[in-house]
């Protein structure tokens, strides 16, 4: 028996269960399909349960740290791992409860548990139920790249999931990939007593970023103990009997390392594989991403993607982002565009980075006459009552039209200081217009304006 809606939503992540409330608090009767866990990545395998675990890292930092401050601890910082993760599986739980509830009590909303897969443009099926509905919306999520590495296979290596696992602190952890996964797992271990290596096989950590930045976060890295070897381009594995062996063919430095556990973070890709897309007619680009345009609307009319199954954001707020897209022009008759989203994102490790818009280097690329701002946090009050004086503030002006192009806060709270920017960006203010702000002292945002004025 074919099941008739209005919507049909697959994926319960960070877009399909706001929009499935906003749909059936329209009054219209939408399914939601979910293969696994309620909440999606985010909520169960990223940015809850890490964030969870930064904290407790950040605990483990300060307390060893306590003397600088002149707070004696008299006994070395033990780690209790079983806690810790506990901690952050109550995080998890919490949230993964809440939306699961949400949806399972919903008027107008029936949940399906399954996979869900196309068997026409408007027709899908979860086990033995197929639904119908002239709108689908597909808010699928991804999964990690495992590339085919040589020897990969034959040895035991841990993704995001299985890190989240572990209730022990590994010996040594390999970390393969240096950018936001990698370095927020190698610096939370590390700070749990890990000796952790990061290898990557660009030329510096963070390759998006200024060369500057890039630099400055290797420093904060290597400052903890942490190894990096950059770089790497052929990297194999090898069963140990310690563990498992990493073969770095590395510009320098030794060949191997013989890691106890061994983290692959090389990227996400799109699990848009496994859904009969093709069934569907609905386009994907080379890397399986689904094609949208402005509006997230796929090839086929009818059917939507929202969220990292897109390509055109690979962020918690960028999925909710195209939730908000596609709830404010189907339902209150906007004409909203994922082109108008300005990008900005957060790399937490500690002290953390916020980032809005263009980098210094995207900002030359452009031709722009630039005007150019930086402070090194040594010069930020905040910082150094904090005793946190890493990294520098950073922000880049077009200098005829005076809007900010982008900007870098690399230090303590540069994760919430950075929305200063980020709102003047969204409101599309002239830089100027804070030049006259009156910011609260003592805060890393105050030097904002100062930064501003400064530029050279
Ligand atoms: C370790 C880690 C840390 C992260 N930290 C941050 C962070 O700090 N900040 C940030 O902004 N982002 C972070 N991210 C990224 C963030 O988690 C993702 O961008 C976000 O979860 C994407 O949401 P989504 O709705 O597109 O997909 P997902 O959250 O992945 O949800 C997709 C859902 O679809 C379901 N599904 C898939 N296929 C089917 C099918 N055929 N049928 C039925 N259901 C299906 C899946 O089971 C899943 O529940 C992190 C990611 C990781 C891995
Ligand atoms: N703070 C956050 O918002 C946050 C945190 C974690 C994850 N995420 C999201 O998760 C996604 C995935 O993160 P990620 O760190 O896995 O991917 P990424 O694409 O950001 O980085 C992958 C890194 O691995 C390196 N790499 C690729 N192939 C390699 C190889 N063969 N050997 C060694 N290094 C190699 C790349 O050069 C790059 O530095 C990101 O797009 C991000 O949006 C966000």
């Amino acid at each position: 028996m074919t099941r008739a809606f209005d919507a049909i939503i697959i994926g319960a992540g960070q877009a399909g269960p706001s929009l499935a409330g906003r749909l059936a608090a329209a009054g219209q009767q939408v399914a939601i399909v979910e293969r696994h866990l309620f909440g999606g990545t985010c909520v169960n395998t990223g940015c809850k349960p890490t964030k969870t675990l930064v904290a407790s890292a950040y605990a483990a930092h300060l307390a060893r740290r306590g003397a600088e401050y002149g707070v004696m601890i008299d006994a070395p910082v033990r780690i209790d791992m079983a806690k810790v993760r506990a901690r952050a599986d109550k995080v998890i739980m919490d949230s993964r409860n809440g939306v699961e509830g949400w949806l399972r009590n919903m008027t107008n909303c029936t949940v399906f548990d399954g996979h869900a897969r196309f068997e026409s443009a408007n027709t899908v099926r979860v086990g033995d139920e197929l639904l119908t509905a002239s709108k689908i919306f597909i808010n699928v999520g991804g999964r990690p790249v495992i590339p085919d590495f040589p020897g990969v296979d034959e040895v035991p290596y841990l993704t995001n999931s299985g890190m989240l696992k572990l209730d022990r602190v590994p010996k040594h952890l390999v970390v393969v990939g240096g950018s936001y996964i990698g370095l927020e797992f190698a610096q939370m271990f590390r700070r749990f007593g890990a000796e952790v290596t990061v290898v990557e096989k660009g030329l510096r950590l963070v390759s998006r970023e200024d060369p500057d930045i890039s630099d400055m976060i290797r420093e904060i890295l290597e400052s903890e103990g942490i190894h990096i070897r950059t770089s790497a381009e052929c990297i194999t594995f090898k069963s140990h009997p310690d563990g498992v062996s990493v073969g770095v063919d590395c510009t320098e430095g030794a060949p191997e390392i013989v890691g106890s556990d061994v983290l692959l973070a090389v990227g996400r890709r799109p699990n848009t594989d496994d859904l009969g897309l093709d069934t569907a007619g609905v386009a994907v680009d080379a890397r399986g991403y689904i094609q949208v345009d402005d509006g997230l609307a796929s090839s086929v009319p009818g059917i939507f993607a929202m969220g990292d199954c897109n390509g055109r954001g690979a962020f918690t707020h960028t999925a909710y982002n195209d939730f908000e897209i596609i709830a404010a022009n189907l339902l209150g008759g906007a004409a909203r565009k994922v082109s108008d989203r300005i990008p900005g994102y957060a790399l937490f490790i500690d002290p953390p980075l916020g980032r809005v818009g263009m980098t210094v280097t995207q900002a030359k690329a452009t031709g722009r006459k630039l005007l150019i701002g930086e402070r090194p946090m040594t010069h930020v009050g905040r910082a150094v009552e904090k005793g946190e004086i890493f990294g520098k503030m950073q922000v880049v002006v077009d200098a005829e039209t005076r809007k900010i192009l982008g900007a870098a806060i690399l230090g303590t709270g540069g994760d919430e200081a950075i929305h200063g920017i980020l709102d003047i960006m969204n409101v599309d203010a002239d830089y100027t217009e804070l030049q006259w702000a009156v910011p609260v002292h003592p805060t890393v945002s105050e030097l904002i304006p100062t930064l501003l004025n400064e530029m050279k």
